[in-house]
C-alpha cells in the first residue's frame, strides 16, 4: 500500500512543518511529505523543506490578479505532485469556498488557540488580555468559515503568572507540534473523517479515541 502523499502550505518559520517532517521519518508513519509551499518567497520552511530534500515551491499570492487564480496555481501544483492531503501549518491565506470544497476532508489546519475561542490573528495577545487560565491549539477540517471547520483534536496548555505573548506561544507550539502529526496520522488512517455530504459544515467529525494532549513520544 503506497504511503499517502502530503502537501504543506506554509508562509513562515515552519516549525509545525517540521515536526511532520519529522514524524513522517518513521518508516511506521503513513505518509511522506511530498511538497512543500510558500505564498511568501523567503519563508524560512522552504529551507527546512529543502534540507529534508523535499521538494519545495513560492506561489505568490502578490503574482496573482485574485484569489481564485492563485488558487488555481495552488492546485495545479497539488495535482501534478499527485497530492492526497493539504496541511496549513502557518499558512496566512484566507482559501476561498472553491478552494476549501475542492479539498474537503483532506485538507486540515493548526491554530494556536481553543477553537471556537480566539479564532483569527493576534490569538496570544488576546488570550493574554482576556486573562485566560488555560490555552492550547487546535487541528481542524478547513471550512470556507475561518476557523470554524470540524475539529480533530486539541491540546491543552496552562496559563501561567507573569506569562507574555512569547512565553505563551512557546507553550502552545510544544503542543502543536505533538499534536499535528498525531492528528495527521488519524487523518491518513481514515480514523478522523468527514461524515455525510452537507454543506455548509455542520456535520461531524468521527475521531476513533480521544485525542486530547498527545503523549510525547
Ligand atoms: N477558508 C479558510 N481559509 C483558511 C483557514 C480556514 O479555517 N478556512 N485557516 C487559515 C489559517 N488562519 C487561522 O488559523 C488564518 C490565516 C490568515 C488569516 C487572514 O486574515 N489572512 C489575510 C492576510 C494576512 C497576511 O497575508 O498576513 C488574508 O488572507 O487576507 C486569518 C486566519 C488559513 N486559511
Ligand atoms: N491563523 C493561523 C495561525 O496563527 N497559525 C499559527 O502560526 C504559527 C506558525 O508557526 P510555524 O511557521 O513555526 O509552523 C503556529 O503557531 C500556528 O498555529
Amino acid at each position: 500500500m503506497p504511503k499517502a502523499r502530503i502537501a504543506v502550505l506554509i508562509s513562515g518559520r515552519g516549525s509545525n512543518l517540521q515536526a511532520l517532517i519529522d514524524a513522517a521519518a518513521n518508516p511506521d508513519f503513513p505518509g511522506d511529505i511530498a511538497l512543500v509551499i510558500s505564498n511568501r518567497p523567503n519563508a524560512k520552511g522552504l529551507e527546512r523543506a529543502q534540507e529534508a530534500g523535499i521538494q519545495q515551491e513560492t506561489i505568490d499570492h502578490k503574482d496573482f490578479e485574485n484569489r481564485e487564480d492563485f488558487e488555481a496555481a495552488l492546485n495545479d501544483a497539488l495535482k501534478i505532485a499527485k497530492i492526497d492531503f493539504v496541511c496549513l501549518a502557518g499558512f496566512m491565506r484566507l482559501l476561498t469556498d472553491s478552494f476549501a470544497s475542492d479539498w474537503r476532508g483532506r485538507l486540515i489546519n493548526i491554530h494556536p488557540s481553543l477553537l471556537p475561542a480566539f479564532k483569527g490573528l493576534h490569538v496570544h495577545e488576546r488570550m493574554i488580555e482576556a486573562g485566560v487560565k488555560v490555552a492550547g491549539c487546535t487541528v481542524h477540517f478547513v471550512s470556507s468559515e475561518v476557523d470554524a471547520g470540524p475539529i480533530i483534536g486539541q491540546a491543552v496548555v496552562p496559563v501561567l503568572p507573569g506569562d507574555t505573548e512569547e512565553t505563551l506561544a512557546a507553550r502552545i507550539l510544544e503542543q502543536e507540534h505533538l499534536l499535528y502529526p498525531a492528528c495527521l496520522k488519524l487523518l491518513i488512517d481514515g480514523k478522523a473523517r468527514l461524515s455525510g455530504n452537507s454543506v455548509p459544515y455542520t456535520e461531524d467529525v468521527i475521531v476513533n479515541g480521544s485525542l486530547t494532549n498527545p503523549p510525547v513520544k
